[in-house]
């Protein structure tokens, strides 16, 4: 059963590895059927030289495994619940990158003081406020989607147009039209992050861009008149 997501999904996670995104078994990413409201994602607790993509094991939106030998990763419960909420999402990353981490561990976000992260992300990347005692105590991986939620909710955040959080003392999870996609962004916010935290060390009073210089950057790759690259060309594919 779906042996094509099966195989992005599995390129993906080996990917995490390859970008230096995570270490021994950390992180995870799943790809998702909409159709058939199937999600697929990495066994936990296997090292990703051992990884195959017949490992890969197929849930649905409450987590329920369908298809599968071995245990789905332990953060399955938090990508159903934002596959459930952000409908447009095809792929969900989570990782353990130091620089995404230092930022989570530190309560906070990730503001925008360059184009790179215009690029990609429109506006501060946010951190959820820390889940509660009972939160923890209760459906632990549940409940930090829910935080996520709740701090898009808040924040009047489009999961279009925000493809990254940062889980309060915990990590980033990123997403995107499919899994290739959410490590690409899991990879941009951590190299953001590693930059961010140079730029404030060499002026700690530096502001945000501008709404212009934002505006400019994220709408030219992904506005309906994109420019960037070989979008919208003229009569071309
Ligand atoms: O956040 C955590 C552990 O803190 C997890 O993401 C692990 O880093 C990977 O767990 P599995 O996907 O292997 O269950």
């Amino acid at each position: 059963m779906l042996e094509d997501l099966k195989r992005q999904v599995y390129e993906a996670n080996m990917q995490l590895p390859r970008l230096g995104l995570v270490n021994f078994t950390w992180g995870n990413v799943s790809g998702i059927d909409r159709g058939k409201g199937l999600f697929v994602i990495k066994p936990s607790g296997v090292p990703y030289e051992k990884l195959k993509p017949s490992d890969l094991v197929v849930v649905d939106l409450n987590g329920k495994v369908i298809e599968g030998d071995l245990r789905p990763s332990s953060d399955t419960p938090t990508h159903a619940v934002l596959y459930r909420h952000f409908l447009k999402v095809g792929g969900i990353t989570h990782t353990h990158s130091p620089w995404a981490v230092s930022y989570a561990a530190a309560g906070r976000g990730i503001p925008v003081l360059n184009t790179t992260h215009a690029d990609t992300f429109y506006g501060e990347v946010p951190v959820t406020r820390n889940l509660t005692a009972n939160e923890i105590q209760g459906d632990y991986e549940k409940n930090t989607g829910k935080v996520i939620i709740d701090t898009f909710k808040k924040q009047h955040l489009s999961p279009a147009a925000m493809k990254a959080v940062l889980v309060n003392q915990h990590g980033p999870f990123t997403w995107g039209k499919n899994a290739s996609e959410s490590v690409y962004n899991a990879k941009v916010l951590e190299v953001i992050a590693e930059m961010n935290y140079h730029t404030l060390l060499l002026n700690p009073a530096i502001k945000p861009v501008s709404p212009q210089l934002l505006n400019k950057h994220y709408l030219r790759k992904h506005g309906k008149n994109a420019y960037y690259g070989q979008k919208n060309r003229l009569g071309k594919k």
